[in-house]
């Protein structure tokens, strides 16, 4: 795969540095998270606190119902943590109404979903500047047309998603959520309903939007080639933080997930 030189266009994240890791563009502290009552109390996020830097590619991992998806919610604002706090660009989500909330998710988060939720009426140009339509923040045209590009998305612009390959409808997804430049994409599974070609692809893109864009992404996954492909991993068992690994490879990811007790 190739990709255009590099473009003239600045880093994504409005934080004070664009690929350096250091600072935290959304961090959690404390963040606990129950569903349901006594007796059947479940507790999907425990007293998590975590840190995501600008500009680097973070994948979290760990068994099923160990809270993944709860915390990826809590981070994009579309679940309210039971107590704790988030941030967003240095904002307590607790402390904004829904109006704002919705505006700020809006403007400065982007979100790619395994299931891809394009609009199947909208063709891909027009899904993938919907957050313009629904008023947000006029996308760049240099931006759109770089995107596409990298994207290799050029002749595809005026299909619809019927139309389209699902590596396809997932690369409309990525610029979609890169469209805005958001201070960070959230990707919940984004490879999951995706061959391994396509899967490949579409974690390129993601790589390329951080090594290139300095983006700061945020992955769920359960694929360990595909938390191999990213910075940092961060693992979560029984809705606690339960370590990380920096710079991973496939072979490390598999060893941390091995159930305790088993040679790995
Ligand atoms: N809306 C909900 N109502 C009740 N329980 C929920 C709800 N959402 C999540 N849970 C529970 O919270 C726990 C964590 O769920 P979550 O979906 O975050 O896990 P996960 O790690 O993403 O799992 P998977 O890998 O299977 O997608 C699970 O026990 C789940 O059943």
């Amino acid at each position: 795969m190739s990709f255009p030189s590099s473009p003239s266009i600045p880093p994504a994240s409005s934080g004070p540095s664009s690929s350096t890791g250091q600072s935290p563009v959304v961090r959690t502290v404390e963040i606990t998270r129950t569903f349901g009552h006594d007796p059947a109390l479940v507790t999907a996020l425990d007293r998590v606190s975590v840190e995501f830097e600008t500009g680097r590619f973070t994948s979290i991992m760990g068994p099923s119902g160990s809270g993944k998806s709860t915390l990826l919610h809590c981070l994009a604002g579309l679940e309210r943590p039971t107590s704790g706090s988030v941030f967003v660009d240095g904002t307590d989500l607790a402390s904004v109404s829904d109006a704002q909330l919705t505006t700020l998710r809006r403007d400065r988060l982007g979100f790619v979903f395994q299931a891809f939720n394009l609009i199947p009426t909208l063709t891909a140009e027009e899904n993938i500047t919907l957050s313009e339509r629904i008023g947000g923040p006029r996308i760049q045209r240099e931006w759109m047309s770089l995107l596409v590009q990298v994207l290799g998305l050029g002749d595809r612009l005026k299909h619809r998603p019927s139309e389209l390959s699902g590596g396809q409808q997932q690369r409309v997804a990525i610029a979609r959520a890169l469209a805005h430049r958001p201070a960070v994409v959230l990707a919940d599974e984004p490879t999951g309903n995706l061959d391994s070609h396509a899967s490949g692809e579409v974690l390129s893109f993601l790589r390329l939007a951080v090594e290139r864009f300095g983006q700061t992404v945020v992955m769920v996954t359960h694929d360990p080639v595909a938390a191999a492909g990213t910075d940092r991993v961060v693992f979560l068992r029984d809705g606690r933080v339960d370590g990380e690994l920096q710079d991973p490879s496939a072979d490390g990811v598999l060893a941390r997930l091995a159930p305790r007790g088993s040679a790995a």
